[in-house]
Formats: C-alpha cells, structure tokens, sequence
C-alpha cells in the first residue's frame, strides 16, 4: 500500500465490533434539527479529485447541540506513544460502531443526494460515470464506525495518510463495502472559539510537470457545520490535524462507502 510507504498511517479504528471486549452502548443522538434545505447546499470541489466540502452542511444550532451532548459521553485520551508506523496524534476521541447513526447521518441529512447527485445544482454537474469515478465505486452509504474527536489546547494530529476498510453494512442481506473517502464534520471554528486546529493537506508534486513549483500546503479553516470528504486509500494525500491554540475542536469523522 502505498501510504505505508510513504508514511505514517492513522492509527487503525480498524477492529470489528466483535473483536472489542464489552460491546458499548449506542448514545441516544440527538434529532438532526434544525438543517437548512437541500437546496440551499451543494458540494464544493476545493482541490479537484481530492477534497469536496458541503458548507452549512449542519447548521450552528444543531453543532452546538452535538457539542453539548458528546461532551457528556465518555471519551478516552489516545496514548501520546502511537504503535510503530501510526501516526502520533494527541486527542480524546470516542468509537462506536453505530449503524443506525450511519444511516441517519447519510439520508437523513442533505449527504446522499448530494454525493448521488440528486440535488439540482447541488452536485459538481458530473455524468454517472465521472460520479462513479470521483467516488471510487457506488455509494452506498456511511461507514458506522463513527468517531467522535475532542482536541482541547495543545492537542493535535500529527501528519499520516488514512487507510481505507472493508465494511460490512448490516441489513438482509448485509452489504459488503469498501470505505474510498473520508468523511470529517466540523463542530467548532474561530466563531466558537477554537483557534487552530486547521486540517492541512501535503498535495505530491506532479510527476509530469517535474519543472513546475511544488504544490504549497492546502489549509482547510475549520468552519462551524462544514463538511469535508477527502480521498483516502492509495490516493491519499498526507494531511494533518494542527494543534489547537485556543478552545475546543470537534470533529464527527466516518467515511463514504461503496459497494464492494
Ligand atoms: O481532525 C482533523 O483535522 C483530521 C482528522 C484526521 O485526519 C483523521 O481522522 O484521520
Ligand atoms: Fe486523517
């Protein structure tokens, strides 16, 4: 794979629900309410083939609400000794395998039309084969392993690429699938408070055009409710999650699956 060869990975969220000790209860998330309309949302392609944003994918309300409930969920510190060849990333984050909440985060918000297309004006104005292409497959949906991250003062992710995952996706029949995007909320921004914390991309250098300039680092400021998917896998680019200097930052992060 490449990214294990040209760096750290995130460190593996990897472990089926069967394999964890004590299977952990699924918080009672609150309502999706109040989000704007789907037609007042499209998908932003800020680095082409590589990073798409929904701006206002939730709105301030329904952050802080989130906020406020994640914080009474108990979260664990990450070793500041990541394992050989993770990343080192200093957070507190909470995991849980919560297909439900997958689902809902998917259909129930504006995300599944706007990744499939659905929305007049909202999508990249791709043909079903460019969307297949961009999305690396058919998507079908969240990955449920959902993350929670908390970074408070001081606390950050270092630089590292993120792996992709066979998923499973319960139902009858339970479908099969592979993780080909990541997928990061962001709860927090300056507006709340949280200074630092930018997520920033390492694009490679173009092999053909060898002559030009390196591509500079790609900040992403943290924008309350802002959505962004990045392509990960084999085509991922090194990113990192900056140490935050001031506040809170809090990320929801699943991934987009296709059909494997
Ligand atoms: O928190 C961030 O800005 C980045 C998180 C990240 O890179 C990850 O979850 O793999
Ligand atoms: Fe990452």
């Amino acid at each position: 794979m490449p990214p294990k060869k040209r760096g750290k990975n995130e460190s593996s969220a990897k472990a089926p629900a069967s394999t964890q000790s004590a299977p952990q209860q699924r918080p009672d998330w609150p309502a999706f309410q109040p989000l704007l309309a789907e037609s007042d949302l499209s998908l932003q392609e800020v680095l082409p083939n590589q990073i798409v944003t929904v701006p206002n994918f939730w709105t301030a309300t329904l952050c802080r609400t989130f906020v406020s409930f994640l914080s009474a969920l108990p979260l664990t510190t990450t070793p500041g000794k990541p394992k050989r060849g993770d990343a080192l990333r200093v957070n507190d984050r909470f995991q849980i395998d919560d297909p439900a909440f997958a689902e809902r985060l998917w259909s129930a918000t504006a995300l599944k039309n706007l990744v499939l297309g659905a929305i007049e004006g909202g999508d990249l104005g791709l043909t079903d084969a460019q969307r297949r292409e961009l999305w690396g497959g058919e998507v079908i949906g969240l990955n449920p392993n959902i993350r929670i991250y908390r970074y408070s003062k001081g606390q950050f992710f270092d630089q590292h690429y993120d792996d992709f995952n066979n998923v499973n996706i319960p139902g009858s029949p339970p479908i099969h699938a592979r993780t080909t995007w990541t997928l990061l909320l962001y709860l927090t921004s300056p507006a709340t408070g949280c200074l630092g914390g930018e997520t920033v991309f390492y694009p490679e250098p173009s092999k053909k055009k060898s002559k030009e300039a390196p591509p500079g680092p790609f900040v992403v400021d943290l924008e309350v409710g802002l959505a962004l998917l990045h392509r990960h896998g084999a085509d991922c680019m090194l990113h990192e999650g900056r140490e935050v200097l001031e506040g809170e930052k809090w990320v929801i992060r699943s991934d987009l699956c296709v059909k494997r």
